[in-house]
């Protein structure tokens, strides 16, 4: 049978890129999305947003939303310091099983925490499961209709506090607008519009940052 999307860009990982690399692991991800097939990968323009956001928080404790082939994951953990992880969850076990080989190819296995399974079944779990008081950065990138719901259980679980920043992908398409009209109109939150294209296409998209104020 047909190989999937996901296959072929490990497939392209495993051929293009070198073991230890993640740049390289970047590069042939964003080159053969742009040139071979389409993926829904933060990607190249807004993935130099998420570094620039990454980079200012110097998180200690990273949540991501949505693992695909851990492109975003390997854009996250190559900016870490020692000590420091992303857990990331992933619902589709073929996506889960795909970004493991990127994330292991990249060498950042020992950043990077993937767990399979459906965010609202396992944030209720994380302090519990993973020791974690609180998240210092947020990435949403999974079904869209989730953000608003997953921001408001992590409120609840404790898991977001004072400074804790919240950064969505695709607030714009495929679009968010229950979450932003909530980040956007609660004084528990600071939030900026980061303008910027759909991945490797030239529609419009963007991230929104929302730094949380405390209650
Ligand atoms: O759906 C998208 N991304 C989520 C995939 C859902 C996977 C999940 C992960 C997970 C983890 C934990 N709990 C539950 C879930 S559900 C997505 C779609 C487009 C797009 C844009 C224009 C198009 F024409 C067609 C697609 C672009 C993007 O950047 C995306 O991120
Ligand atoms: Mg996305």
């Amino acid at each position: 049978t047909r190989t999937s999307r996901p296959q072929r860009i490990l497939k392209a990982v495993q051929t293009k890129a070198t073991v230890g690399d993640p740049q390289s692991v970047i590069t042939a991800i964003d080159h053969f999305c742009r040139h071979r097939e389409w993926a829904m990968n933060v990607g190249d323009e807004k993935g130099s947003i998420l570094d620039s956001v990454v980079n200012e928080v110097s998180p200690v404790t990273v949540l991501e939303l949505g693992t695909y082939c851990g492109y975003s994951t390997v854009r996250i953990a190559r900016l870490l310091p020692p000590g420091a992880c992303v857990i990331t969850l992933e619902f589709n076990p073929d996506y889960a099983a795909i970004a493991r080989q990127v994330i292991k190819w990249s060498g950042l296995e020992d950043k990077v925490q993937l767990v399979e399974g459906a965010s609202g079944d396992w944030i209720p779990w994380m302090k519990e499961h993973f020791g974690v008081q609180a998240f210092d950065l947020v990435f949403l990138d999974h079904w869209k209709e989730r953000y608003l719901p997953d921001t408001k259980l992590l409120e609840e679980c404790g898991l977001i506090q004072k400074g804790t920043v919240l950064l969505a992908d695709n607030v714009i398409c495929p679009g968010t607008p229950d979450y932003l009209e909530y980040v956007r109109n609660s004084p528990h939150y600071n939030s900026q519009y980061y303008r910027s294209h759909l991945e490797y296409t030239k529609a419009e998209d963007g991230l929104e940052k929302s730094v949380f104020l405390g209650y």
